[in-house]
């Protein structure tokens, strides 16, 4: 998919503003404050209804409004023409697509995929083991039509399981849950690595490029109970221990993955720039994966994640994400470090309290 035209009304500084976007790169520069996120988070609206900031989501809504819509042009590889809009007002959101409202939100944002990367993008190697459980699951939702309904079947199982844990219920109570929790958590399991595999062997091919110096990386993963025996094994082996704690030890909930190289460098001995880069790989690797399965290409946004490299390593993630053929939105604040010779190929947008206007 890519975004011909984005049309944004009353969301944060910005009153109105009209993209016409092409289709690979798009650059969105200006001061800092003055709007350029804001454009992302419209996209982040009609792909999922919140904004994609870890810090500072909160009052989309331009301040002195009742209401804001965003509304997407989007073209498909195919080139059918579909159009999503979102209104929101203090209490509900209602959704469209091709002008007719939707029953449930997800069927708008199943419209638009689009991957959002903060400039913080590197806690994905370094930051908590719950981002790249996310990491892998985006991928699954997007592909994977049973993947969500299971998911949430297990995260309600989990939930009752550790109640009747806190509560000293009784072993048949436990038992019961146990059963459920195995059979969705193998399931989820056997995706989540399924997933792994094809990411890790994209990735051989695509890191390389960025960084050459550290050899081909591997992923390797953590499943969250001991593989010498299964996960209903696992439950009942955990039980006097989870009573003791209150929670659920073993499962796919304890799922991770870790990222190495060949020379022997761990993700946490990555450099910050060498984390962004990681990371923007993982991501672009994600959406090769999508569109061999979908034959749907979804789309990216880029926050001010230049930032920290440096001009070598800037130009190699410009030209991998040309190469990809993904669009993508990039915001940056010092308009000067787009290299100028290659800005006439790409559509630059200033943004200046609120208002957007393409460079000539
Ligand atoms: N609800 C709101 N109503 C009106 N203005 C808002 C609201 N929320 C935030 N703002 C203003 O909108 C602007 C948000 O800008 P945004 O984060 O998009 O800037 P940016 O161009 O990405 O900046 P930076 O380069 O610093 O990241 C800020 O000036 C902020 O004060």
């Amino acid at each position: 998919m890519r975004i011909t035209t984005l049309r944004i009304e009353n969301l944060r500084i910005i009153q109105e503003a009209e993209l016409r976007l092409e289709p690979g790169l798009n650059w969105l520069v200006g001061p800092n404050g003055a709007g350029k996120t804001s454009v992302l988070e419209a996209c982040s609206l009609l792909a999922s209804g919140r904004s994609f900031r870890s810090v500072g989501s909160s009052n989309l809504l331009r301040a002195g409004c009742e209401r804001s819509t965003v509304f997407a042009e989007l073209v498909s590889v195919d080139d059918r023409v579909v159009r999503v809009g979102l209104e929101r007002d203090a209490n509900a959101y209602r959704g469209r697509v091709d002008g007719v409202v939707v029953r449930t939100l997800s069927e708008l944002f199943s419209h638009f995929p689009m991957v959002f990367v903060e400039p913080d993008s590197g806690q994905l190697l370094h930051g908590p083991g719950e981002l790249r459980r996310q990491f892998v699951d985006w991928g699954l939702f997007h592909v994977e039509p049973d993947f969500l309904p299971i998911w949430r079947r297990y995260q309600r199982a989990l939930q009752q399981r550790n109640s009747v844990l806190r509560s000293g219920g009784s072993r048949e109570e436990l038992l019961a849950w146990n059963t459920g929790l195995a059979d969705d958590g193998d399931r989820l399991h056997h995706w989540r690595v399924e997933q792994i595999r094809r990411i890790e062997s994209v990735l051989q091919v695509t890191l390389p490029v960025l960084m050459p110096d550290l050899g081909q990386p591997e992923l390797r993963v953590r499943s969250g109970w001991l593989q010498s025996m299964s996960l209903i094994e696992a439950l009942a082996n955990a039980e006097d221990s989870d009573r003791r704690v209150g929670y659920s030890t073993v499962g796919p909930h304890r799922f991770g993955w870790t990222l190495r190289f060949k020379d022997g460098t761990e993700q946490q001995q990555l450099s910050r720039g060498q984390a962004k880069l990681t990371a923007l790989a993982l991501w672009l690797v994600q959406l090769q994966v999508f569109r061999q399965r979908r034959e749907q290409a979804p789309m990216l946004a880029l926050d001010d994640v230049m930032a920290e490299l440096d001009p070598n390593n800037q130009r190699r993630v410009v030209d991998l994400l040309q190469s990809s053929g993904v669009q993508t939105l990039l915001t940056r604040a010092d308009s000067a470090a787009i290299d100028l010779q290659s800005s006439e190929k790409w559509p630059v947008f200033h943004v200046e309290q609120g208002r957007v206007q393409r460079q000539l």
